[in-house]
């Protein structure tokens, strides 16, 4: 067991990041008690049934009032508008944190709203599944993973000594990079790959009403491949929206890639796919 580093965590959003986290941290005996607050009681009512919290607050000022840090999991683009909410509720000497999947935007809007001597420390855990709620949350999600937290400048450093503590009991590898290079990197390994699942089940099923019921035929390459595109709506929306700079740039280079195998397949240039598929998976194998 860790010794407890926060006494009272308050989980904003507890569905499988907050409610993941909350399973961790109590489990591992890094926080004593949990507070959840979720817009959706029904969701809330799952969670303090399974366990995951130990309290349910019925708003964010009755849920923050007594926390030593708030962990804020709700979709990116709802971030400010809850911290904005809450922010006059904190006690000082509170930790906020998040565990979102966007971070430049977001970091500077929770910097602006929180007042002086509350500190804020952007996260973001590379965990997850394609399933949402406190019932889909398990302890082990983030075993193992990465965790990358965003300081800034105005970073209070000792917020983010514990932030990083309380990852590395969760079973994290803790990794720090700034904001917009965090961006960038996501943009491509995990925003760009959601786009093109969700497009590709789409183009499928579009050729699907012409030639009934192909996609009943998919096997494990379509499956493989589009898990993903079973991942919440809301979440992908949010992301998109407020990483539309780095992602425009990542679709723009897709579509090229797209085009240039387009022409290749249309003229029949068999050395050229060849090698095309050569580099891919060499790239693709390297991955450990
Ligand atoms: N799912 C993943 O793979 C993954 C991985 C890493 C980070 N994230 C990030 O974690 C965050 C949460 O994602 P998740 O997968 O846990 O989603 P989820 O849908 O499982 O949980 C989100 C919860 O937030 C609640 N909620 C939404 N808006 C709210 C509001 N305004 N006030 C209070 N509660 C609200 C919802 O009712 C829901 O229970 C997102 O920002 C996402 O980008 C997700
Ligand atoms: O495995 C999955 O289901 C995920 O999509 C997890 C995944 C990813 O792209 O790797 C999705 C979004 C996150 O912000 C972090 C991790």
């Amino acid at each position: 067991m860790t010794r407890p580093l926060i006494r009272t965590m308050t989980v904003i959003g507890v569905g499988l990041i907050g409610g993941s986290f909350a399973r961790a941290l109590k489990g591992s005996g890094a926080v004593e008690r949990v507070i959840g607050v979720d817009r959706d009681q029904e969701n809330l009512k799952t969670a303090l049934e399974l366990g995951v919290v130990d309290e349910a607050a019925p708003s964010l000022a009755d849920g923050v009032r007594a926390a030593d840090l708030v962990f804020l999991a709700v979709p990116v683009r709802s971030v400010a508008a809850v911290v904005a909410e809450l922010a006059p509720h904190l006690a000082g000497g509170c930790i906020v944190t998040d565990g979102g999947s966007v971070k430049d935007e977001l970091v500077r809007q929770c910097e602006a709203l929180l007042p002086a001597g509350v500190a804020f420390v952007g996260g973001h855990p590379i965990a997850g599944t394609e399933h949402s709620g406190a019932a889909a949350s398990f302890a082990e999600l983030f075993k193992g993973r990465r965790c990358i937290l965003t300081p800034t400048a105005t970073t209070d450093a000792a917020a983010l000594q514990t932030v990083r503590r309380l990852w590395e009991a969760a079973g994290s590898r803790v990794e720090s990079m700034d904001p917009l290079t965090h961006d960038r990197v996501f943009a491509a390994v995990s925003h760009l790959p959601h786009m093109v699942a969700y497009a590709l089940v789409h183009a499928v099923a579009a050729s699907a009403e012409e030639e009934e019921n192909i996609l009943a035929f998919s096997a494990g390459g379509f499956r493989d491949f589009t898990r993903i595109a079973s991942s919440d709506p809301v979440m992908w929306r949010d992301i998109a929206l407020m990483n539309r700079g780095p992602l425009l740039d990542l679709l723009d280079r897709y579509a090229d890639e797209l085009a240039a195998l387009r022409q290749r397949v249309e003229s029949g240039d068999g050395t050229w796919l060849e090698q095309f598929f050569r580099t891919s998976k060499r790239l693709r194998d390297e991955i450990t």
